[in-house]
């Protein structure tokens, strides 16, 4: 049996009359890449903030390595990285003064943020922008400065919300690289994505979710089941098989304005 990363007992969330996560219990496996999916309005961002302590859950409790989220909130955030959904930066800050700001604030020795900046800046090809104010980097280029201030100070699990969407394929391969070598290592990824052949061909246990549930989890080859890829098994565990595919827009294409 693997040890638990993160293990979460009864998780609720309410906003007003919308239950956003109702009633979630989940233990994630220590060092593997883990994927969280589900379709749009399943619950992924509200149940990875409340997680990672961004969101105070109304009913539920969270541990991470043994640790309360909730109780024991310093020592959490010294164990943990998180690149946010929607993620906010220090927009007049270059790329290069983010990272310094980030590792000091994690307590680490100035040379030892300079070395691992200079490094992170470099396998993330944001060495050339490393002087750029933050407020002119590309999405793609945010992503990838929000992923390396998150991996600074080498926390044992990193939380990521689609820390793909906006990455260009080159870059995509370099992330991925990076945090195979991170879990590799022992360390713990879970990330949140919409690309199923993306979540197939990186991660080794998935959970689903959809209206705020979990519908399965487990290994790859545990959610798969009997379907030949996650997408098969994905469409049947959201109830979305045979949906109509917009068969009723019979307006739609040919170009003539009618
Ligand atoms: N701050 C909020 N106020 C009101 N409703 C919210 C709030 N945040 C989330 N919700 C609602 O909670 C539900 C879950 O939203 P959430 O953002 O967690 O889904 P998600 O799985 O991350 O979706 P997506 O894949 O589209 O990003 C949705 O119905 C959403 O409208």
């Amino acid at each position: 049996m693997t040890e638990a990363a993160v293990r979460i007992r009864g998780l609720w969330k309410r906003f007003g009359q919308q239950v956003a996560v109702g009633g979630i219990d989940l233990e994630l496996p220590a060092g593997k890449f883990i994927g969280l999916v589900g379709p749009n309005g399943a619950g992924k961002t509200t149940t990875l903030s409340m997680v990672t302590g961004l969101l105070r859950p109304d009913e539920g409790t969270v541990e991470i390595a043994g640790h309360d989220v909730w109780r024991d909130p310093v020592s959490i955030k010294a164990r943990i990285g998180v690149l946010p959904e929607g993620l906010r930066l220090f927009e007049r800050l270059s790329g290069r003064e983010l990272l310094g700001y980030s590792g000091r604030l994690r307590g680490l020795p100035g040379d030892e943020v300079d070395k691992r900046a200079t490094q992170l800046l470099d396998v993330l090809d944001l060495a050339g922008a490393q002087h750029k104010l933050v407020v002119d980097y590309s999405t793609g280029m945010r992503k990838k400065i929000g992923l390396a201030a998150a991996l600074l100070h080498n926390p044992e699990v990193l939380f990521l919300d689609e820390p793909f969407e906006g990455v260009d394929p080159v870059s995509a391969q370099t992330i991925r690289g990076v945090l195979e070598r991170y879990t590799a290592s022992g360390a713990t990824v879970v990330f949140s994505s919409h690309v199923m052949e993306l979540v197939e061909s990186l991660c080794d246990w998935i959970a689903v979710m959809a209206a705020g549930r979990i519908r399965a989890a487990g290994t790859l080859d545990e959610v798969r089941g009997v379907h030949p890829t996650l997408q098969g098994a994905f469409l049947e565990l959201v109830g979305a098989n045979g949906r109509d595919t917009g068969s009723h827009l019979d307006w739609l294409g040919g170009g003539a304005a009618r």
